[in-house]
């Protein structure tokens, strides 16, 4: 037996959900670049749970239900209001908080489609719920109910502020989290498949999935990607920082990746975002500097940005909080993983690979005294 470091190319299942081929990023067929541009999040939650897009009626009634469904149970509240609350990483408390909703779900154990569907709408309606109340309770403030004639895109960015956000934001954060929503058989969505191929139930595939996407070299990268321009400062310190990584064989956040060589087909649809939101923000710094980093980094390394590098600037000039960049990864990528989950179901098998054995040969156990 031979192992692939990392499962680099190693095929793990069939999907009908999205597809990576040749660099270019569909879900169920559709181009992301044609969604990106006109797609809204609900109809792409569709898509992916229904594998074809809603008619009229079917998405007025997914955006009611998620509307409905988003209130949190008091308990979560209450919870988040006895943690250590200036330590905790919000993915922390987010998955957390989502392992706890199961608690309250008395269909959390049933294990049938149709109620694994009712439950992927009462998850994918409260994870919005449940980051941006999280937001709020750390700094001192109530949650703020959602407004059921809001879009998902209006309603979190309301429910974080408390104001009604402007056109322009929902525009870009709906397009965010089109952007996000879902990506073949990426660590976190695997990680999901992996949890539910045991026949565990929904709300584990998804803590086990937050879990995965936390780390900085998978979801974790955006705020990473803040964290390093902001250290940056200014667009004339850029080459001196980022030549100094490179040299130093330091990884750049926000470039590379596992599956696209050319570059990935979301970061231009965050790159024009962040160039109009930065310019109307009067903060054109960030993206001046994310490009001059671009130029820099697919000048010596030929490693295109992914979709993390721009985000950050984007959210960013949505007011929204650094180590909240994640957890919105999280909100959209919810709708991916539930996807996957649903479909695991439909055609399972326990997903149980091997290892390739490199430890030592046969060994005669020898009593602790004598050792
Ligand atoms: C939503 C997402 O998850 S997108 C990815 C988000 N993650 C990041 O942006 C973190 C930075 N990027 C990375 O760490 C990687 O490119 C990954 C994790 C995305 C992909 O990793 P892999 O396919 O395993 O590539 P791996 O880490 O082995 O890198 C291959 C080579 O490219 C280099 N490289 C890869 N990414 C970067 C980077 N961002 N900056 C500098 N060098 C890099 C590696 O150092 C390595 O060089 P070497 O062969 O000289 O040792
Ligand atoms: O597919 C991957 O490996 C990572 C990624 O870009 C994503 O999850 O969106």
């Amino acid at each position: 037996m031979t192992s692939a470091k990392g499962l680099e190319g190693v095929v793990a299942t069939q999907s009908a959900i999205s597809s990576i081929i040749d660099d270019t990023l569909t879900y169920v067929g559709y181009n992301i670049d044609d969604l990106a541009d006109n797609a809204s999040f609900e109809e792409v939650v569709y898509l992916l749970w229904h594998q074809r897009l809603p008619k009229e009626d079917e998405l007025a009634e997914l955006k009611q239900q998620l509307a409905d469904d988003m209130a949190i149970p008091q308990e979560v509240l209450d919870h988040f209001k006895t943690y250590p609350i200036t330590k905790v990483h919000p993915m922390a408390a987010l998955r957390t908080a989502v392992s706890m909703l199961g608690l309250f779900d008395e269909e959390a154990e049933e294990m049938n489609p149709e109620a694994n569907y009712r439950k992927a709408i009462r998850i994918q309606a409260k994870i919005s719920t449940i980051v941006t109340a999280f937001a709020r309770i750390r700094k001192g403030e109530e949650p703020v109910a959602p407004k059921s004639d809001l879009s998902y895109a209006a309603n979190f960015l309301y429910m974080l502020s408390g104001t009604m956000p402007e056109d322009i934001e929902v525009e870009a954060f709906n397009k965010a989290l089109v952007l996000h929503a879902d990506h073949e058989l990426n660590a976190s969505t695997f990680t999901a498949r992996v949890a539910v191929a045991t026949l565990s139930d929904v709300y584990s595939g998804i803590t086990a999935a937050i879990g995965a996407l936390k780390g900085p070299l998978h979801g974790g990268a955006n705020e990473q990607v803040m964290k390093m321009l902001t250290e940056i400062g200014s667009v004339d310190k850029v080459d001196e920082v980022i030549n100094e990584k490179l040299a130093n064989k330091e990884k750049i956040m926000g470039f590379g990746h596992r599956v696209y060589r050319q570059g990935d087909p979301r970061a231009k649809h965050l790159r024009d975002m962040s160039q109009k939101l930065t310019k109307i923000r009067n903060e054109e710094k960030w993206y001046e500097m994310s490009i001059r980093i671009e130029e820099i980094v697919t000048g010596q390394k030929d490693l295109p940005p992914n979709v993390d590098f721009y985000s950050a600037s984007v959210y960013h000039s949505l007011n929204i909080e650094h180590d909240l960049f994640t957890p919105i990864f999280a909100v959209s990528r919810t709708s991916g993983w539930l996807a996957h989950i649903l479909e695991q179901y439909s055609n399972n098998r326990l997903i149980r690979p091997r290892a390739e054995y490199i430890g030592p040969g046969m060994q005669k156990y020898v009593p602790v005294s004598e050792r």
